[in-house]
């Protein structure tokens, strides 16, 4: 290997041999990355990156050689299986850069011994550019988002413009936004990873943002940004004069755009995907989330950060890995517009009606590639004959679930939509496609082996050459066998020697004399063997041989030829992909809806919202899984010019939070075209969902519980208009009664009067209740429970009126607080409700201390009576209430009433 001098082996060494020097040069070049330097069949890392992806990887640092006095640290990963070490590295939050050797070291060697091998940077892999299967997640877009800002003036405000492109399917969109609305946008694109313009760091506010928004953020230099060059930087990646033909853009927009095609440039270094030309959204026509909201409501994720257990896992029926992303995509940013919403709920209504024609097109989209993930392969040169065998496959697709969407009569604009795209698959593509590849490919096209025999006749000569010739080959051993009279002669092959003669040593002196020694050419002399060749074994060698690089040259240009034809065809290609994926989505929410007992809503311009028989898509899955029913509940905080506000009181436990979450989760349901869990709908299209539920603290950003609680309930009350939907989960609990009364109550009043919102408003201060009757519009609702035998059973069911009471000490009973601790906790509730809450600190004083306190010291604590109530108050200890999902929560408490039926049991 001509790279033997990368690495000094001179023990004192401090001066850089040749290659270390271009090491050292293409490291200088990316130093945010870890090198992947090529040398032969691995991959090597040396210095800090080799110690990084030893200890990331598990895999064995070495040294080799020394620089400036120290040893070099090295570890290096097989070419053939750095996919998965490129995997675990990005999913860790790595970015890599590839360098692959640019010429052959033998060419290297013909320059002079000293000569080291040329190589460069063909690609950086970061989380936000990737392309192949195996690094990306099938059912999730990937976006590579960026965040350029317009400096404001003391009249106005900073704007700023966000750039968002999933580079593994086209897909490229624009908005513009504001500070304010900058995170929310952020949370809805999720970005696997961010750019910023370094400049932007030095705010603290938006770095966290940046931070909050993705897992990797990257600061780059200004010239990414540079407003001055974006549009020509944008027409130039495009290949057009003018951008005039994509839509009008405001500078600030092609700003934002123009950095993530510098960046998409940088890592794909040359290569360009096939993205998109960039698409405004609107964003007033989407219903607006703020990002709190979002994460409270847990639409495509838990608070915990898993897919189970959220709403989208709920949901999602698709059968294909786009319709998933499409979904997850549409739930991210549900419509605003009635009309929009209504266009797709017909859809949905067509399929709920054909079951047999759903049925049939949902097992045909089943099988259907990926096509827009495999047409950015092969426009990258890192495609393979299953990316075009996947294309033509998905046309094919599109062709048939066209024709079958026609003959079932599908009417209506969605499905008329897909019916146009799916139509405009360039079938003439797929016929050729089919034509030239086989049935079964190979993964990579390095090898041949992929073409139809009969596509080419060239080619099947070539092939029969070289076959036939192997043939005679194998006919050759029997000929010299004879010849020799040796009977275990034998015709080789391997990677060194190529075809050889081999005998036993025995037979060395008959081999190498007359008259065999005219025939056969020694080669080699191993311990067991003897090897030889002949002038004919090496012509024959040498026919197979030209006859396979013919084969091959002739397979790859006509990789070449069907790869240039499909990326012409690339619009078409992606029109019929997300055709497929919104079939995909149609259906399936069809499905959702005839599995799950759905309604179509009934989404207008109204400020109506009346929901009958409502249920908590979520919950009710997961009860259902237990066994469990839920209770169907409506809701009505519509009217006419202004929305009422419900204040919801009832005990713990008795399903306050689910009942508010659940409308939430019914109008983001409606609005992106989906039936909801309901036995009625009527929404007035809601332009923004506030939600305040949960507590969560943000230690990272230094607030506390209350703080943040705080923090989002200004927002709602800043923003929220009679358009919007809020709910609001005991607002003011983490501080002291009083003043967490008084907040509450001044928040009822201004969303009642100002913000006139449609509210749900969950609360344990019942003398809020008493609002209604200076309020108009706040009404009184409560969740029904029954006592029994001092215990309390939960109806969960929503009715007009007020709760007398909390129950929390029955319930703190139900968690297994110790029974002392309940006790006492009776006798102060019992004193503090008869002197009315006033002087309460004086009375508490009268009421005999816990009587623990007055125990012997030495007298042990109360022992549990029985091992399973032990059980019981291990598993309490064990909770950490901050750090359970809803589902969890959920769990557990099944948990503790099985453990708690047991003690009962016991006690019989
Ligand atoms: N409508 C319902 N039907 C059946 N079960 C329900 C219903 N609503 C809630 N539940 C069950 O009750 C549990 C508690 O509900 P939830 O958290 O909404 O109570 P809460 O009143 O908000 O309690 P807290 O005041 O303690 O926060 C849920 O996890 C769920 O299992």
């Amino acid at each position: 290997m001509t790279d033997a001098q990368v690495l000094p082996d001179d023990r004192t060494a401090d001066v850089a041999t040749p290659a270390m020097a271009q090491f050292i040069e293409i490291k200088a070049a990316n130093p945010d990355c870890l090198l992947f330097y090529r040398m032969g069949d691995f991959y090597e890392m040396f210095f800090e990156d080799a110690e990084v992806a030893s200890r990331a990887l598990g895999i064995t640092l070495t040294k080799r050689g020394r620089y400036r006095g120290e040893d070099i640290p090295l570890c290096g990963v097989p070419v053939h299986a750095a996919d998965d070490y490129l995997q675990r590295l990005i999913a860790l939050g790595h970015r890599v850069a590839v360098c692959e050797q640019m010429e052959d070291p033998a060419e290297a060697k013909k320059r002079g011994s000293k000569s080291v091998v040329r190589r460069d940077v063909v690609r950086l892999v970061t989380p936000g550019t990737l392309t192949e299967d195996n690094l990306l997640d099938a059912r999730r877009s990937n976006y590579l988002a960026a965040v350029a800002r317009q400096k404001g003036t003391e009249s106005a405000a900073d704007a700023f413009a966000v750039a968002w492109a999933d580079m593994s399917t086209g897909a490229f969109r624009l908005a513009e936004t504001t500070a304010a609305a900058l995170p929310a946008l952020l949370a809805r694109i999720e970005p696997r990873e961010l750019l910023a313009a370094d400049g932007l760091f030095d705010d603290d506010e938006l770095r966290r943002t940046f931070k909050a928004a993705s897992p990797a953020v990257v600061p780059l230099p200004r010239a990414f940004f540079d407003a001055a060059t974006a549009e020509h930087r944008l027409a130039d990646f495009f290949s057009v004069a003018s951008l005039d033909a994509f839509g009008s853009f405001s500078r600030l927009e092609l700003t934002a755009a123009a950095a993530i095609v510098a960046y998409v440039d940088k890592t794909q270094v040359g290569s360009r995907p096939p993205l998109d030309p960039p698409a405004r959204e609107s964003l007033g026509g989407a219903l607006a989330i703020d990002a709190a909201s979002r994460a409270n409501l847990e639409l495509c994720r838990t608070l915990a950060g898993e897919r189970r257990g959220s709403l989208l896992h709920a949901i999602d029926r698709t059968v294909s890995g786009a319709g998933a992303r499409l979904l997850a995509d549409r739930l991210a940013a549900p419509l605003a517009d009635p009309d929009a919403i209504r266009d797709r709920l017909d859809a949905v209504d067509f399929f709920l009606a054909e079951t047999t024609l759903r049925a049939r097109l949902r097992r045909d989209l089943a099988g259907v590639p990926d096509m827009a993930r495999a047409l950015t392969r092969v426009s990258l040169d890192r495609g393979g004959p299953r990316d075009l065998a996947a294309i033509a496959g998905g046309l094919n697709a599109a062709a048939r679930l066209a024709g079958g969407l026609r003959e079932a009569g599908g009417a209506g604009s969605e499905i008329d939509r897909i019916a146009h795209g799916l139509e405009a698959a360039p079938a003439e593509l797929a016929a050729r496609l089919m034509a030239a590849l086989d049935d079964e490919l190979p993964l990579l096209k390095r090898d041949g082996g992929f073409v139809r025999q009969g596509f080419r006749s060239d080619l099947d000569e070539a092939r029969a050459l070289r076959d036939q010739s192997r043939q005679v080959i194998a006919a050759l051993q029997q000929t010299y066998a004879e010849t020799t009279g040796i009977k275990s002669l034998k015709v080789k092959h391997n990677g060194v020697l190529g075809y050889f003669i081999e005998v036993a040593p025995n037979y060395a002196q008959a081999m190498t004399s007359e008259p065999l020694n005219r025939l056969f050419i020694h080669r080699q002399t191993l311990a067991g063997a003897m090897r030889f060749s002949t002038t004919e074994l090496s012509e024959l060698e040498g026919r197979i041989a030209s006859a396979a690089e013919r084969a091959l040259a002739i397979e790859l240009s006509v990789f070449a030829d069907l790869a240039r034809a499909t990326v012409e065809a690339g619009i078409a290609i992606k029109r019929a992909a997300d055709m497929l994926a919104a079939l995909d989505v149609a259906t399936s929410l069809a499905e959702l809806a005839a599995a799950e007992g759905y309604v179509r809503p009934r989404v207008d311009d109204s400020l109506t919202f009346r929901i009958d028989g409502g249920r908590h898509p979520v919950v009710e899955q997961v009860l259902r899984e237990q066994g469990g029913s839920f209770v169907a509940n409506g809701c009505d905080v519509g009217g006419e010019a202004a929305g009422k506000l419900w204040l919801v009181t009832g005990p713990n436990m008795a399903g306050k939070s689910t009942f508010l979450r659940q409308n939430a989760l019914i109008a983001v349901l409606a609005q992106i075209g989906s039936f909801v869990p309901a036995k009625s709908a009527h929404i007035g299209v809601v332009d923004r969902l506030f939600s305040r539920v949960g507590a969560a603290d943000d230690l990272a950003r230094g607030r506390s519980t209350f703080m943040v609680e705080m923090i989002e309930t200004a927002a709602i009350l800043n923003q929220a208009g009679a358009r919007s939907f809020v709910i609001l989960d005991e607002i003011g609990r983490g501080t002291a009664t009083y003043d967490g009364l008084s907040i509450a109550w001044a928040t009822i009043e201004h969303l009642h009067e100002a913000n006139r919102c449609r509210t749900l408003f969950a609360t344990h201060y019942h003398e809020l209740t008493a609002l209604s009757e200076r309020l108009p519009r706040v009404v009184n609702a409560t969740v029904k429970v029954k006592e029994w035998r001092g215990d309390v059973v939960f109806l969960h069911e929503i009715v007009p009126g007020s709760a007398d009471r909390s129950y929390g000490i029955q319930v703190a009973k139900l968690a297994g607080l110790p029974r002392p601790v309940i006790e006492r906790a009776r006798a102060v509730l019992a004193e503090l409700e008869k002197s009315g809450g006033n002087n309460a600190v004086s009375m508490l004083d009268d009421l005999p201390l816990f009587s623990l306190a007055r125990r012997p010291a030495a007298a042990p604590v109360e022992a549990p009576p029985d091992p399973a109530e032990a059980e019981l108050l291990a598993a309490i200890d064990a909770l950490a209430p901050d750090e359970l999902s809803p589902r969890e929560a959920l769990e557990a408490v099944y948990r503790l009433k099985a453990l708690r039926a047991g003690i009962g049991r016991a006690h019989g």
